[in-house]
């Protein structure tokens, strides 16, 4: 006795040591500014005074317990009595100081785990405190084991309520952390690598697996809760019989290896169906791209339709054989179950003649207690290995984006220098994605200088915009590299010098990466030169509608690049979608005011119209670019009236 009476002691010592730390580590935490405030109501004031009738009860019980137990009480169990009670206190007020002063990203598991710990050992104190009070040899009076019942509810209600509030918190904040970080790693990613990317695979982790895994938190405290529950359990069926013991774990072992098996098989489906669910977000782009198309068009939207079907159906199929495999399993499992209570009930009796009915009963009625807990595990197996699938997933996914070749972004200060040369220096790309022609540009050298107009022309798939991406960073050269006024440039900084209006631009509904307070006057005036002032207004909170013409979103691209105002400005095929009037108006006016600027223009265009506003005039052909001469080039010249 003296021996258990040392280890509790230093046990309970070391645990009333550990929560010492870990409060006098928070306070500081908070001294330090570390742990920021999330308020103090009501709700607060409610769960401390729940927390304090929760400790008054334990004291109650504990102490009546000692009494009853021990008379006279002696000294060491005064000690761990004493020391049991810091410890409760000092736990609880671990767990309200965390919860009022937060930490971001702070996983609370420390507390989770206790009180799960705690809750598991108040539920499984219900079976004993039952089968203590209904059993015919009890030791212990009716009215302590009624206090016990009552202790024993109030533990598994106080935890499981904190439990299931930081559950909330955790479950919440994994879904945003991840995705935060998934943005942010995605924002880092090449162009080409996401490019590269299969459709719908970005959405698909964003939105699913973030969710799934966000799952985890819930699956780990309520696995942890049945499992102490279940080992409880087993304590007090090995204490009432030993053999009963052994055939309760054998029960448990088989039911969780086949289960486990069962799920293994049907962790292959999952991953299947989690790969039709790319495909199923590509279809969704489709859905919303296309609906021109599909809606204008009832035999192309008859077949997508049936497409989009096909895939739902895909899922639907797997999801049944794997949900249909686990059933059996859950099914077979719970039969395990009964027929090893049924085994008990009957052959115990034979097999053991000596055994008690009061005996056979608390068997039975532990092991009763204990099939929802253990059916909560095996149930929760599928949970884990989806959860397992989607985290696998993830991280291929987030490792992929890591290896693959990451941008540096940085906002760069641009040096504030009147005349910029940007050169390519035997610039090599080829592409090299799968399923593709594995098209090549260059050599490429080429220079341009600030106040000059420079097209770009060539026919369709000659390169055109490879070369432009080539230019702007968003492709990195294979060989050969950029230089910028004699330095060599990385393609993650040459795009901080570029303003870039691609032919298929994208309008954000809001001012990205531009002071807009300082802009203000400047917009308003680019508003009425762009003809757009009666169409869109701009505020701090972004354009007023995006909802344009297609000339008209060119437009307002244009506008933004006016007010980013860069060194170099790249427009792809600008003014292929404007009225000829509007055309005209760009090419000799707003190109001329962009250059009297400072600024060098790059345009790519088909416009031979208009050749001879370009300073410099280059042709892509199968990936070459060539200068052409602007006083011989036919059209040049005929624009000129040099030639009829
Ligand atoms: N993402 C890509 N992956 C693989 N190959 C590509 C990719 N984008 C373009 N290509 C290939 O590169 C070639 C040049 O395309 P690019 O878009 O540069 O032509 P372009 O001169 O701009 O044409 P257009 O005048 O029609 O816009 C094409 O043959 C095309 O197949």
């Amino acid at each position: 006795m003296q021996l258990v009476f040392i280890i509790l002691l230093l046990l309970i010592t070391l645990i009333t040591l550990s929560l010492c730390f870990f409060n006098v580590r928070t306070i500081f935490q908070i001294y330090k500014k570390n742990r920021a405030s999330i308020g103090f109501g009501k709700r607060h004031w409610l769960g401390i005074l729940f927390s304090m009738i929760v400790i008054g009860f334990i004291v109650y019980c504990l102490y009546t317990a000692t009494i009853y137990f021990f008379n006279p009480v002696p000294n060491q169990m005064k000690w761990i009595l004493a020391l049991l009670f810091t410890s409760i206190c000092l736990f609880t007020s671990y767990m309200w100081l965390t919860s009022i002063y937060t930490k971001p990203e702070e996983k609370p598991y420390i507390s989770l785990i206790t009180l799960s710990i705690i809750s598991g050992l108040g539920n499984s104190m219900v079976i004993f405190v039952l089968n203590e009070t209904i059993s015919d040899q009890r030791i212990l009076p009716k009215n302590l084991l009624f206090s016990y019942f009552i202790l024993s509810i109030l533990l598994f209600l106080f935890c499981q309520i904190v439990i299931r509030f930081k559950l909330i918190k955790i479950t919440n904040d994994i879904v945003f952390y991840k995705r935060v970080h998934f943005v942010e790693k995605v924002l880092k990613t090449s162009y080409a690598t996401l490019e590269s990317m299969e459709d719908g695979k970005i959405q698909a982790s964003l939105n699913n697996d973030t969710e799934i895994i966000s799952r985890f938190a819930n699956f780990f405290v309520n696995v942890f809760t049945w499992s102490i529950t279940i080992v409880f359990g087993l304590i007090y069926l090995g204490l009432l019989s030993f053999y009963g013991l052994l055939i309760s774990l054998s029960v448990v072992s088989i039911a969780s290896i086949l289960f486990y098996f069962i799920s293994k098989s049907a962790e292959k489906d999952w991953e299947k169906t989690r790969d039709i669910q790319n495909h199923f977000f590509k279809f969704i782009n489709d859905l919303v791209g296309g609906y021109k198309e599909l809606s204008l068009n009832a035999r192309k939207s008859i077949e997508f339709k049936e497409d989009m079907t096909e895939s739902c159906n895909q899922y639907r199929k797997k999801r049944t054989v794997a949900d249909t495999k686990l059933a059996y399993g859950i099914v077979t499992g719970d039969l395990l179950f009964v027929t090893v209570i049924g085994a008990v009930v009957f052959l115990f009796p034979i097999l053991f003649v000596n055994i008690q009915n009061d005996m056979l009963r608390s068997y039975v009625f532990v092991f009763l207690y204990m099939g929802g807990p253990l059916t909560g595990i095996l149930n929760s197996i599928p949970e884990l290995l989806m959860i397992k699938v989607s985290w696998n997933r993830m991280n291929v996914m987030l490792k992929d984006l890591n290896e693959l070749e990451t941008k540096n972004v940085v906002p760069i200060h641009l040096p504030k220098v009147n005349h910029m040369k940007l050169e390519l220096k035997n610039a090599f790309y080829q592409y090299k994605q799968q399923n593709s022609d594995h098209f090549k540009i260059g050599p490429i050298n080429a220079e341009f200088h600030s106040g000059e107009i420079i097209f770009i022309t060539g026919g369709n798939g000659s390169g055109k915009s490879t070369f432009a991406k080539l230019l702007v960073g968003l492709y990195e050269p294979d060989e050969g590299g950029l230089w910028l006024n004699d330095q060599v440039i990385t393609s993650d900084e040459v795009g901080e010098y570029f303003s870039v209006i691609f032919s298929d631009v994208y309008l954000f509904d809001k001012l990205y990466g531009i002071d807009f307070e300082s802009k203000f006057e400047e917009a308003q005036k680019y508003l009425k030169i762009l003809h757009l002032q009666d169409k869109v207004q701009i505020t701090k909170e972004g354009f007023s509608t995006i909802k344009l013409s297609s000339g008209q979103r060119k437009r307002l691209a244009l506008l933004i690049s006016y007010l980013e105002d860069k060194p170099f400005a790249l427009f792809d095929e600008w003014a292929a979608d404007q009225d000829p009037d509007y055309r005209h108006f760009f090419y000799t006016t707003l190109l001329q005011e962009l250059k009297s600027r400072g600024k060098c223009i790059i345009a790519i265009t088909h416009d031979d119209k208009y050749f001879d506003v370009a300073d410099r005039l280059f042709r892509v052909d199968m990936g070459k670019l060539e200068e052409l001469d602007t006083v011989t080039d036919p059209v040049m010249m005929a624009n000129k009236g040099l030639m009829i």
